[in-house]
């Protein structure tokens, strides 16, 4: 756990957007995205590019930096593949053959994957075993793809959630969750936010700054969930290693290792 790295609230950005990027240096998300695909126009594409390069080189102080590309954009890969961003997200990848086309291009930036077709849905363990760094869940896409209703409840996503997380957990991936468009829902939001971080999500991916609280709060440790950690840590720390109880319920060495990844990120 000492390299633990929080990647609670993930704020994507178009890179189109100076006022957005200035601004994102002072908010509480722990990774920012700074997009050029969906969320900028046509015309403004080639600026964006520039204008990601110039703030991953600024820097967004502790926050981690990670430029989205268009697929299957050269000028993008090449742009990315030189600048100082800690990772670079490849959207709408379908097999592991795409992986490996810009895992060749891009040398050894770690690579995060969004999953948002169905042809990746059904090729998740291939893709994992590329040595991606990442999974981000790309629930419009995917929406469009299976012609779910727009707006539509959550509940065909569940089962594409937990393949993908087992998928990402199988190579010890990061996995996010994806965006909530309704950012004016805080209750649909901090909803959503519970539902992946019970699931094992990392944290999820954002849109407006005032979803970045909320997110924190829910992929973060409750005072109940360390306080158990710590019992479960020191119960190991003076037993023999074996079965033993914590709060009347049964606790077994896996349960240390659980310990310890919470006590790491209380940390
Ligand atoms: C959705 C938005 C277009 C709304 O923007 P706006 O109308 O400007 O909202 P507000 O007036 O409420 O903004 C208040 C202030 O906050 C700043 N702001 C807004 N959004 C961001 C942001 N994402 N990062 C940083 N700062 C932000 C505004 O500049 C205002 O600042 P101030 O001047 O001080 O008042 C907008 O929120 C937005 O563009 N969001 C990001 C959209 C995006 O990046 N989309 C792509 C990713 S989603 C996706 O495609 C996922 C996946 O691929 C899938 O398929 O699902
Ligand atoms: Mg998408």
């Amino acid at each position: 756990m000492s390299d633990f790295r929080p990647r609670r609230s993930v704020l994507f950005l178009p890179a189109s957007n100076a006022r957005a990027m200035e601004k994102a240096r002072g908010l509480a998300a722990d990774v920012v995205i700074l997009d050029l695909e969906d969320a900028v126009a046509p015309d403004a594409k080639a600026a964006a590019r520039d204008a990601a390069v110039a703030a991953a080189r600024e820097g967004f102080g502790a926050r981690e930096c990670v430029i989205r590309i268009n697929a299957d954009d050269g000028d993008d890969v090449a742009a990315v593949a030189s600048s100082e961003a800690d990772a670079v997200l490849v959207p709408k990848v379908r097999s592991a053959s795409d992986v490996a086309r810009y895992r060749a291009a891009l040398g050894d930036k770690p690579l995060w994957l969004m999953i948002e077709t169905c042809e990746a849905l059904g090729r998740l363990q291939d893709i994992a075993d590329t040595g991606a760094h990442g999974f981000v869940l790309g629930v419009n896409d995917l929406a469009l793809e299976l012609g779910a209703r727009p707006g539509a409840e959550r509940a065909w996503l569940a089962p594409v959630q937990a393949m993908v997380l087992a998928a990402a957990r199988s190579r010890g991936m990061i996995a996010l969750d994806g965006v909530c468009n309704d950012f004016n829902d805080d209750d649909r939001l901090r909803a959503e936010c519970d539902a992946a971080a019970a699931m094992g999500y990392d944290g999820k991916s954002l849109i407006h700054p005032r979803q970045i609280d909320i997110c924190n709060a829910a992929f973060s440790p409750g005072a109940d969930e360390i306080a158990w950690a710590a019992k479960v840590r020191d119960a190991f720390a003076s037993g023999d290693g074996g079965v033993t109880q914590v709060e009347g319920k049964m606790v077994e060495a896996l349960h240390l290792t659980q310990a310890e990844r919470i006590l790491g990120m209380a940390r």
